[in-house]
């Protein structure tokens, strides 16, 4: 099995080498802060050691309800946002056929698995109510604090619609809660009504939380070999405690984006060539957005889908306001590929292609890009990823952590708070008229 790579070859003339020299020290005093515990959010670290010290019982567990899932439901409705959504939703729909809800059931053998409490869109509550049809379902609700607006929502109409199709006993039967083991609503609603529960460990913030039960039963209810994912997270824990910093690539990776960003590069766009990509890249931006996003400081994480989007902001990066760099995630065996044939009368000009592959001009596509942009002064970072399976993904997911946590430190944040997100909820909760709030919605009334 191959090991993720990381290269920045293609931003070192942005980069002087004693930069990387200097720099170094300071990664690696980072790193020591995270394994000694001494740097601030210090209770929210479980996620360096989780690839060894997970629960083992509630492993087992996890597979067998996943298991009655796939037997007993044609649906999965999985509920919940931020990092309670997004790393399930990341590795579902990059393991997955890219029309995976269209197949079979006996192709997919597994359910279709659908997101909600993700938005609070009346809309798409009742299309996805529509698309369940009278078909069976179960429902994975997901939230560590159990009190987010968002999932609460959705899971009230999807639990009364479990209730009306199944009554009461095998409706709750078919609700396995994630959750805080000992607080919040969700944990009192799912003792009193004796749902399955699963446990977001205390020292795990949300958005390091996709190998705890959040995001392993979504996963595994859809069928990914989870044993795989966990030894992707041992051996990328293994690469970031081990290897040298040149070898490093969550050192490195840490070490040549706070370069860039101390040079005025301030936005970081992470860019693929597979569609299936597209939600590790809304985990990745949640990740970086709320560990660095602080105290007036980070770098702004963005991310685009090319080569669509090289036909919208393409010509922004290559040709725009210069404060950004790219890091392109290279799958360098994609799953399957197809051989473009000649036509009769070359009318597209086309023929120049008969007999290569999709992935190969894909693979041009993404090497003249990044000489494109580097030209035009956006330093490319980039990762080869070996092939996407549970394997590798889960490489990159605990290097693109450990990276976190160090950049953070570098950048002199707290990597494992979020207290920005607080605001605009305070101010939905006074305009919704809750409880408590009412100072704040006659000042903010006034505004609108
Ligand atoms: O899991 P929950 O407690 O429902 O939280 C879900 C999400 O909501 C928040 O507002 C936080 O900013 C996120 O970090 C969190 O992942």
């Amino acid at each position: 099995m191959g090991k993720i790579k990381f290269d920045y070859s293609n931003a070192k003339d942005f980069i002087r080498d004693h930069e990387i020299d200097m720099i170094e020290k300071q990664v690696s005093d980072a790193k020591e802060y995270l394994l000694s515990r001494k740097g601030p959010g210090n209770d929210f670290l479980g996620w360096i050691d989780l690839p060894v010290d997970y629960d083992k019982e509630e492993f087992v567990r996890i597979k067998k309800a996943a298991d009655k899932i796939k037997s007993d439901s044609d649906v999965l409705v999985v509920i919940g946002i931020g990092g309670s959504y997004l790393g399930s939703r990341a590795v579902i729909e990059g393991l997955s056929n890219n029309f995976n809800n269209k197949l079979d059931k006996e192709v997919r053998k597994a359910p279709e698995v659908y997101f909600a409490g993700h938005n609070i869109s009346g809309t798409y509550v009742k299309q996805l109510i529509d698309v369940i049809g009278d078909r069976d379902f179960s429902v994975n609700v997901i939230s560590k604090s159990g009190t987010t607006t968002e999932p609460g929502i959705a899971f009230r109409i999807f639990k009364k619609l479990l209730k009306d199709k199944y009554g009461k006993e095998e409706a709750n039967k078919r609700i396995y809660a994630t959750t805080d083991k000992a607080r919040g609503a969700l944990k009192t609603l799912a003792t009193d009504e004796g749902y399955e529960t699963f446990v977001v460990p205390d020292d795990v913030g949300g958005r390091f939380t996709v190998l705890t039960a959040v995001g392993l039963l979504p996963i595994a209810a859809a069928g990914i070999d989870i044993d795989e994912f966990v030894k992707g997270f041992q051996d990328g824990r293994e690469m970031f405690l081990n290897a040298p910093f040149k070898e490093n690539p969550a050192m490195l990776y840490a070490a040549i984006r706070n370069i860039l960003m101390r040079r005025g590069k301030g936005m970081e766009i992470l860019a693929n060539y597979e569609p299936n990509l597209h939600f590790i890249s809304e985990w990745w931006k949640q990740l970086y957005g709320e560990s660095e996003g602080k105290d007036g400081k980070g770098i702004f994480p963005a991310s685009v889908d090319f080569s669509t989007d090289l036909h919208s902001l393409g010509q922004f990066i290559q040709d725009g306001s210069s404060n950004h760099f790219e890091t392109v995630l290279n799958v360098e065996e994609p799953e399957l590929d197809i051989v473009l044939e000649a036509e009769e009368n070359d009318l597209d000009g086309l023929n120049y292609l008969a007999g290569k592959s999709m992935n190969f001009v894909n693979q041009n596509a993404m090497k003249g890009t990044i000489l494109a942009h580097v030209d035009g002064g956006v330093p490319n970072l980039r990762f080869d990823i070996p092939k996407m399976d549970a394997y590798h993904l889960a490489q990159l997911f605990y290097t693109f952590e450990s990276a976190c946590g160090m950049s953070g430190y570098l950048n002199c944040v707290n990597p494992f708070d979020q207290p920005g997100v607080e605001a605009y909820k305070k101010n939905m909760f006074a305009l919704l008229g809750k409880p408590g709030f009412e100072d704040r919605r006659e000042d903010l009334l006034k505004r609108l």
